[in-house]
């Protein structure tokens, strides 16, 4: 009886250590320390979780999701919190993004969770600072520059665009966001790694879940999406893990293509890209391609179907431009891409609407003292592009697609200030003229030679980026005359 009540006071007094232990755990999780005065607001969440699931919870709308209004209305444009069992200041302030953005290398450096890394590998071009970063991008350019885009990349699009919706107009429907990612993908997967159709339509397939992952929970087991996408990835790995050996086995054979220049920089002994990072690189530039546009025009097609005077009006815009050439050429020139200021106008508020990147990460080099609160050195920065396009103090009327509010010269440098859908500083997207250029193409053979009417889908939720949860199915039609 003696040795009864002995163990069981033992274990109460266990299970009394063990409780207190935990509290004390909990209150450290919630409780982050911070060296030099005060962290911002903000909530830690649950141990090892955070609040990654309120984060990843979608808006039913266009409107920004509550997870950022409930902070947003408690803790202002800066708070903390944890995702994915990493601390972490949300930035909704446009001026404190702009500061982050001049501060790479010095006070921030480019940082991305475990999941973006396990998915675009952990050397690729966003881990690389300094001078290897400014190669990689020199080498990045070498396609996707400004001589690229005018002299070669301007007329392949434009065929590429054109023959696409040529082949959909013989469709009883297509679903936008999947018919551009696969109109762009096709194009990039020749340019980048000389694939036909063929080839590309299968390598695409690897993709398919991969998006998702960025904004899924890490979980890696059979059947969640986070396993989905890591086996996507290598897939996708593999096969260009195995092209590339072939290409360096046979250098002698030229393909025309960009991996004839990844190969040439691998043989050439300089050491600054090895066999890894070309593999990354080239994932990264073939996902970064079709994704995001193909995002972007889906929202943008739901935006100008409901709005029909948009349509109108890039109508006008772009059978101006027809009307002036006098040679009877077909092709679009890079003066008239440039004369489009009312496309111009509309790409704005489709990527300033849609924002396709779900969030931009840095982790602080040392404490950073920003408006009365310290940012923790080691901790990580999002900032939120989409907290910032949605603000109704910043763009009025914020959910309302309105191409007209570029138009106003007195009040358009404010609202390029705060525009960052393609982030800022050194790191600014190597694709922001090719979206936007892809964007203008697109537009402009579309409502000259077609029209198109809504067939079903066309629901949207917001995380950061507009989905379509059903899809957005649409005709494609011919017009007359
Ligand atoms: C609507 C289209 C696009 C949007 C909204 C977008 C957005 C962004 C953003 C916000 C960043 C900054 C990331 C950071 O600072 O950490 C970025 C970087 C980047 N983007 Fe894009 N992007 C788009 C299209 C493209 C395309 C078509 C390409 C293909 C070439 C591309 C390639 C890249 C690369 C390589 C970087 C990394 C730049 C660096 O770290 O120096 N993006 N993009």
């Amino acid at each position: 009886m003696e040795s009864y009540s002995l163990s069981y006071a033992s274990l109460c007094g266990l299970a009394v250590v063990v409780a207190g232990w935990l509290l004390h755990c909990v209150y450290k999780w919630r409780n982050p320390p911070c060296n030099i005065g005060r962290l911002p607001p903000g909530s830690m969440g649950f141990p090892l979780v955070g609040e990654t699931f309120q984060f990843l919870r979608p808006s039913p709308s266009l409107d920004i999701p509550a997870f950022y209004k409930q902070r947003l209305e408690r803790y202002g444009r800066l708070f903390k919190t944890n995702l994915v069992g990493h601390p972490v200041v949300v930035s909704m302030d446009a001026e404190v993004n702009r500061f982050i953005f001049q501060q790479e290398g010095k006070l921030f450096r480019s940082w991305y969770p475990d999941t973006t890394n396990d998915l675009f590998g952990k050397e690729s071009m966003v881990y690389y600072d300094g001078s290897v970063h400014k190669y990689v991008r020199s080498f990045a350019a070498r396609l996707f520059g400004i001589d690229s885009l005018r002299d070669v990349l301007f007329a392949e699009m434009e065929h590429s665009v054109t023959q696409n919706l040529a082949a959909w107009a013989t469709e009883p429907f297509i679903e936008v966001k999947d018919a551009v990612a696969t109109m762009i993908f096709d194009h990039m997967a020749k340019k980048l790694i000389g694939f036909g159709p063929d080839k590309s339509r299968k390598l695409r397939k690897n993709f398919d879940a991969f998006f998702q992952g960025m904004v899924s929970f890490p979980l890696y087991f059979p059947g969640t999406t986070f396993y989905g996408c890591i086996q996507g990835r290598k897939k996708l790995q593999n096969v260009l893990k195995d092209l590339l050996k072939e290409r360096l086995s046979t250098p002698q054979m030229r393909h025309g293509d960009f991996l004839d220049e990844v190969v040439d920089e691998l043989r050439s002994g300089t050491g600054t890209m090895n066999e890894k990072f070309a593999v990354d690189f080239v994932a990264a530039l073939l996902f970064g391609t079709f994704a995001t546009i193909s995002s972007a025009l889906a929202v943008g097609m739901k935006l100008l179907s409901d709005h029909p005077n948009v349509v109108e009006s890039l109508k006008e815009e772009h059978e101006a431009i027809l009307k002036k050439r006098e040679d009877g050429r077909t092709g679009i020139t890079w003066d008239e891409y440039k004369s489009m200021t009312f496309t111009a106008q509309v790409t704005n508020e489709i990527v300033r609407i849609s924002n396709v990147s779900p969030g931009i990460f840095r982790k602080a080099l040392t404490d950073v003292p920003v408006k009365g609160y310290t940012i923790p050195a080691g901790w990580l920065v999002m900032i939120s592009p989409m907290a910032i396009h949605l603000n109704p103090e910043l763009y009025e009327d914020p959910l309302t697609f309105n191409p007209w509010r570029w138009q106003d010269e007195s009040k358009k440098s404010t609202l390029l200030k705060n525009f960052m859908p393609f982030g800022g500083g050194t790191r600014h997207c190597v694709g922001a003229e090719f979206s936007k250029i892809q964007i203008a193409i697109f537009l402009h053979t579309l409502v000259t030679n077609y029209r198109w009417k809504e067939i079903k889908g066309g629901d949207v939720q917001r995380i950061t980026e507009v989905v379509f949860p059903t899809g957005y199915h649409i005709q494609i039609i011919p017009r007359e005359g």
